[in-house]
């Protein structure tokens, strides 16, 4: 299976993106104040984006039941991940209102800008292929923690980490990536491989830029 490949070939990165400080954090309890308000204002930013291209990948679909899951996962990011921000807020002692208009930092643009190429340039694969990784190694990230334990009622982030360690629906992406891979040949297929690995790249960079509240170096130079 072509999804078995694009995993296989990620889990050098999802393995850093496990033991990154930020995310091992979220299974300790304990992530500084600044980290959880850098990652909820560049989120927001991001999961605004991630609609958008949701919303472009229903143009590309064949069947009204791709459609449906599109504009099903859409309502989940528009609605149902505020769920996450709030909590990461409360954690922070810090008000979710007034984290919703930051200026997008540099990976947000780069993995934003990633995404919407995919829309722009690609078939649905590769939309898919970019849009995978969101949910898959946020998926991955809370499984691992539920089957560590580390979701038990002391840890502030227990909800956090059961909203994503549940949340499978992933699953139904990389059904639909392997139904559409048969349509290509093996170096079409490399490329699609290759918006999925920098997808996952770009996953790392997001923690790596919350944690230390990494911005544009001369943004406020003038
Ligand atoms: C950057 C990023 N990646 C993934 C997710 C989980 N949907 C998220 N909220 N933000």
């Amino acid at each position: 299976m072509f999804s078995e490949r694009l995993k296989n070939n990620a889990t050098g990165i999802l393995n850093r993106i496990e033991n990154h400080p930020f995310v091992t954090g979220i299974a300790a309890g304990k992530v500084p104040n600044k980290a959880l308000v850098f990652y909820v204002e560049q989120d927001f930013n991001y999961l605004t984006a991630f609609a958008k291209v949701y919303a472009g990948a229903i143009q590309k679909c064949a069947s009204r039941d791709d459609m449906r899951f599109f504009y099903q996962q859409l309502g989940f990011t528009l609605d149902d991940e505020v769920l996450a921000h709030q909590i990461f807020c409360d954690v922070a002692g810090e008000k979710y209102e007034e984290h919703q208009r930051a200026d997008q930092a540099p990976m947000t643009y780069l993995y934003n800008e990633h995404m919407y190429n995919a829309m722009r340039t690609g078939d649905l694969i590769d939309v898919l292929a970019a849009l995978a990784p969101c949910p898959w190694t946020y998926n991955e990230i809370g499984k691992k923690m539920i089957s560590e334990n580390a979701n038990s009622t002391l840890n502030p982030f227990k909800n956090w980490i059961e909203f994503y360690g549940e949340d499978d629906s992933v699953e139904q992406m990389f059904t639909m990536i392997d139904r559409e891979a048969g349509k290509y040949s093996d170096e079409e297929l490399d490329q699609v491989e290759q918006r999925f690995l920098k997808s996952c790249e770009l996953e790392w960079e997001f923690w790596e830029q919350a944690f230390y509240q990494k911005d544009w170096h001369f943004k406020n130079s003038n």
